[in-house]
């Protein structure tokens, strides 16, 4: 997936009002300088727009859901997204009817996994404005996951959704020190390689049954993650599900099993090089629905996002949802 390949053909409204969820906190609070930079373009284009800063966690769920109340089908309401991968989370989440939306997205978050697997890593935070401005992401509707969790609560994601070792490591990543400090000396993502390496030997492996659409039950023993990947890259850029197309109406599981914790060392390498598929223990294939039933609870995440322990989750594909400027 990349640029080139969305095709762009739009031509703009001059008169659109462009509505910006800014996180400034982003890239432990260095978001704001990209922001001044791209309000300079803004002016430049005179383009009509209005910011939306966010003041706290949480802040650009309650923004989108105002704002997405606003739009309609006829007259969908234009929101772009400055942050990274947290708040476009938060966003989706607070959008009240998709239908009633157009979405841009410039990354200024410190992973990007989103932009990276939109193939968007060449550009700048500017270029990517300019391009959305020229249309160029016009008619590219980009597909989310939803997960649902043992107490019916769901959760939005536009890059991945699972359980076990990503998920404690996304916890873990949520206060951690390492991150702050590995951010501010632009090493942000060795934080999610550092913090798997721990887990891996600390936490539990659990029996888990898996089903995949209309397939039959699988139980997978020694169960270390199950993942659901709309974007290839997760977790500061490993290649979870390499071949995964957030356009294809699918998702991708990547689950790995059955290893002893040493030997999941050791098979560490394969899967960050985005070699694993294939071999013992990685299951990968493409589905729009997924149960995962464990034995005993682990963590769920969404983009990241922690979302509590559960021991049942259902992952489902939402084909073509996120329809851009
Ligand atoms: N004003 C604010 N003060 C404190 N935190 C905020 C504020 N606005 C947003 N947040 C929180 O900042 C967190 C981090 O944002 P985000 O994930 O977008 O950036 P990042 O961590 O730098 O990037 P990435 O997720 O791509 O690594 C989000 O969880 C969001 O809830």
């Amino acid at each position: 997936m990349n640029v080139e390949k969305m095709n762009g053909k739009g031509t703009l409204e001059m008169n659109q009002v462009y509505h910006f969820i800014v996180n400034t906190a982003a890239r432990t609070g260095k978001g704001i300088f990209a922001w001044n930079e791209l309000e300079e373009i803004l002016m430049q284009r005179q383009i009509k727009y209005e910011t939306h800063l966010t003041e706290y966690a949480g802040h650009a769920k309650t923004l989108a859901r105002e704002l997405s109340e606003k739009g309609t089908e006829s007259d969908p309401v234009y929101l772009v997204i400055v942050g990274g991968d947290g708040t476009v989370n938060e966003v989706l989440n607070g959008i009240v009817n998709f239908k009633n939306v157009r979405f841009g997205y410039v990354p200024n978050g410190s992973a990007n996994d989103l932009a990276n697997g939109l193939g968007w890593f060449k550009f700048d935070a500017k270029e990517i404005l300019n391009k959305l401005l020229d249309g160029e992401y016009h008619g590219f509707a980009m597909d989310l996951g939803c997960s649902t969790d043992e107490s019916g609560n769901k959760n939005l994601f536009a890059i991945s959704s699972g359980i076990g070792i990503d998920a404690e490591v996304c916890k873990a990543a949520l206060h951690s020190k390492l991150k702050k400090f590995l951010n501010a000396i632009h090493l942000g993502g060795l934080t999610y390689k550092l913090l798997t390496i721990h887990k891996l030997f600390t936490m539990p492996h659990v029996t888990c049954y898996l089903k995949l659409d209309d397939q039959p039950e699988k139980m997978i023993q020694k169960g270390i993650f199950a993942v659901g990947m709309n974007q290839p890259v997760e977790g500061g850029g490993v290649p979870m599900a390499p071949k995964a197309v957030c356009t294809d109406g699918k998702l991708t599981l990547c689950c790995v099993y059955g290893y002893s914790r040493f030997r999941a060392f050791f098979v560490l390498p394969s899967l960050l090089a985005g070699k694993h598929e294939g071999k013992k223990g990685f299951w990968i294939e493409s589905f729009s629905k997924a149960t995962i039933r464990l034995e005993s609870a682990m963590v769920l995440h969404a983009d990241g996002e922690y979302c509590g322990e559960q021991k049942h989750v259902c992952i489902e594909c939402l084909p073509g949802i996120m329809k851009f400027i």
